[in-house]
């Protein structure tokens, strides 16, 4: 399959790799188990020699020891009919031990390799991958592969020259008969041709149904607040029975091709056998074949009865690994769109000033008709606090996302101390760029490990520095303190604690440039007020870019920036905008106007009170027409900021 820059998950009926190329395509994880591979395939052809020299020895037997009435004979040739018993079944586990090693050993590199390449993808194909497909990828198609790997291909191998050595020992015995058993071989190749064809579709349709089944497990799992304080369980497990049925119908109907086909690979060896032992009575009748020779051509021929009737069992195992083995180059065979440039440089974040320029930036994602963002142009000065304001769904988290390169530009360029950003290697520019989402995303790992994930080195000062300033002093009342596992996504904490947290984790990495997308807005006034006081210290430093919603919040900004369809139609500061943008003015109001903030105000914290503004860091002139004219929210958020931050309100003083 074409390697493609994006991808989209296959479907059912997608036939692009021809059968049995994807399984071919993992033989490099075989390399390193090459030894072992012989060593197992030696160990089973040789069980199967002495397996196949049983009926021989018993030839032997039938027509020696017995027809000569010789029991020396027979104590000698039984004794090597058990040494060749025993010898088979020490190599068939040696067999066994080295094939399931060398089944999960390769299985577990596979793992991890699509695990490395699903960390190095772009976030644009995991918005697009439903990662239920990507779980089912990683867990049931691995162990598909692996059970044919350990199985399948083994018995493959073993079972078609177990089948070969028996019809021409067959043939070589009793031409008649043995060419008899040997065209039997027509009808099965007939009929495994057949079936190979349904079987993939089935199997590959089975696959992608199970991810289906499993992203609505996942999605189920994360919205069950949702799901329970709508009431809609009735109607989530309807949809789920929905899927879950589709996907045992299709399973049904492919367990039923696999019991046709089965049904007539049992009939096909024990209707040969019938017809041979009547025919070789006969033989035997007429003296062409001693009874030795019949008794040991007939417990040959019951040795090619397991080899077919596992071969439906075997096809089915190597379609279904097949088709798995392709859904995981489906997601191998992406790549990722957004990489290091040939010769890109990198860049040491001591040596970063922070100069952070868009110039003529245009966005937009794979699938929209119109660009998000066009001929964008900002600057954000080195130490200067940046924030975006616009309606919502205008693009704000869209164009911070373009700076630690989570999307790439589709026009213009984005340029730190003058240099593009995608000549600058990504992983250096990742730990110049800190970025907090409004949504974070905590990890099932310990407080410390959630915190340093950006920073492992970081000391416990640096950690406890950066709660102070996120206000997250209240992972040290947790259980264990920072050694405290957070549930999955950080859920046992509230969405504040979340917040804080990931704004500690993001200021813990002490980034040149601060990227904060509306990191406050799951805080009560009061938090937030100190928080901002806190902030507003670290960012003095720190060139940053923050989206807000929240007037409270635009305290923190040295400078506003109004993105409306898709560019920015205004930069000034707070009051300058306030006092001449009307589309600026409006936005405001309208956000602090919001129904949230419509009810009965909330009582003032104290705290916001107690530390009212002195008169140098007093509110613009303009500011208090939003604050008495709308809401609250400005009249106690700006001003309890500004009191805390001490220097006052950086947007209305240092510009
Ligand atoms: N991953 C994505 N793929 C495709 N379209 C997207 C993606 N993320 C966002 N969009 C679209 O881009 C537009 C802008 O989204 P974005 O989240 O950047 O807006 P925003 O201004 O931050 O919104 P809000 O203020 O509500 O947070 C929306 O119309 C959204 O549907």
């Amino acid at each position: 399959m074409p390697a493609a820059p994006d991808h989209t998950p296959a479907t059912p009926s997608d036939k692009r790799s021809p059968a049995l190329h994807s399984l071919w395509r993992l033989r490099r994880y075989v390399r390193p188990y090459t030894g072992q591979l012989v060593g197992l395939l030696i160990a089973a052809f040789a069980a199967t020699g002495a397996g196949i020299a049983v009926p021989l020895v018993i030839q032997q037997v039938v027509d020696g020891p017995i027809a000569h009435r010789d029991p020396a004979g027979l104590l000698r040739l039984g004794a090597l009919a058990l040494l060749l018993g025993l010898a088979e079944a020490g190599l068939i586990f040696i067999r066994r031990w080295a094939q399931s090693s060398l089944a999960v050993g390769m299985e577990a590199t596979i793992r991890d390799d699509v695990y490395a390449h699903l960390q190095r993808l772009h976030v644009g194909f995991h918005d697009r991958w439903q990662s239920g497909q990507l779980l089912a990828r990683i867990t049931i198609d691995l162990s598909v592969i692996r059970r044919f790997l350990s199985f399948g291909l083994i018995f493959l191998v073993v079972n078609s020259t177990t089948y070969l050595m028996v019809v021409a020992l067959l043939v070589a015995m009793h031409p008649p008969l043995g060419l008899l058993v040997a065209t039997s071989a027509v009808p099965l190749f007939v009929v495994s041709r057949r079936f190979t064809r349904a079987y993939l579709v089935a199997s590959r349709r089975v696959q992608d149904e199970q991810g289906d089944v499993a992203t609505l497990v996942e999605e189920s799992a994360q919205g069950v607040r949702t799901i329970k304080a709508f009431g809609r369980r009735r109607q989530m497990t309807d949809r789920f029975a929905a899927s879950a049925g589709q996907l045992h119908d299709t399973a049904i109907r492919k367990s039923r091709l696999l019991a046709n086909t089965s049904a007539l690979f049992d009939l096909v060896p024990n209707l040969t056998l019938a017809v041979v032992l009547v025919a070789g009575t006969v033989a035997a009748a007429h003296g062409a074949l001693t009874i030795g020779e019949l008794v040991a051509f007939v417990t040959l021929q019951l040795m090619l009865i397991w080899p077919i009737e596992s071969l439906g069992w075997i096809i089915a195992n190597a379609q279904e690994a097949t088709t798995a083995a392709d859904r995981v180059h489906e997601v191998l065979d992406t790549q990722p769109a957004i990489t290091d440039r040939p010769g890109a440089a990198e860049i040491v974040p001591t040596d970063v000033t922070g100069w952070l320029r868009f110039e003529g930036v245009s966005f937009s994602y794979p699938a929209a008709t119109r660009p998000l963002l066009h001929d964008l142009d900002l600057t954000v000065r080195p130490g200067e606090t940046l924030a975006v304001v616009g309606a919502t769904g205008c693009g704000k988290t869209s164009l911070l996302s373009l700076v630690p390169r989570l999307h790439d530009v589709t026009g213009g360029r984005i340029t730190l101390d003058g240099q593009d950003i995608r000549d600058i290697q990504l992983g250096s520019l990742r730990r110049v760029v800190g970025m907090a989402f409004e949504e974070p995303t905590l990890f099932s790992m310990s407080v410390w490990e959630n915190l340093t994930l950006g920073r492992p080195e970081a000391s416990e000062d640096d950690v406890r520095t950066a709660l102070a300033v996120a206000q997250a002093d209240f992972v040290y009342d947790l259980p264990w303190g920072l050694e405290t596992r957070i549930g999955e996504q950080g859920l046992s904490l509230s969405g504040g604690q979340r917040q804080r947290l990931a704004l500690a984790r993001a200021v813990l990495g002490q980034p040149r440039v601060l990227v904060l997308d509306d990191p406050l807005s799951a805080l009560d006034v009061h938090t937030e007020a100190l928080v901002e006081a806190a902030l507003a210290r670290v960012l003095r430093d720190t060139t940053a870019l923050l989206v807000v919603h929240r007037p409270s919040t635009v305290a923190l900004a040295d400078r506003v920036a109004l993105l409306t369809d898709g560019r920015i139609t205004a930069v000034g500061t707070h009051s300058e905008l306030l006092a001449t943008v009307p589309a600026y003015r409006a936005l405001l109001s309208a956000t602090t106007a919001s129904p949230a903030d419509a009810g009965p105000p909330p009582a003032l914290p104290t705290t916001a009170i107690a530390t009212a503004p002195s008169p140098a860091t007093a509110p613009s002139p303009t500011g208090p027409t939003i604050a008495d004219g709308t809401s609250r929210t400005v009249a106690t958020a700006t001003p309890s900021t500004t009191a805390e931050k001490g220097t006052g309100n950086r947007g209305l003083v240092r510009s």
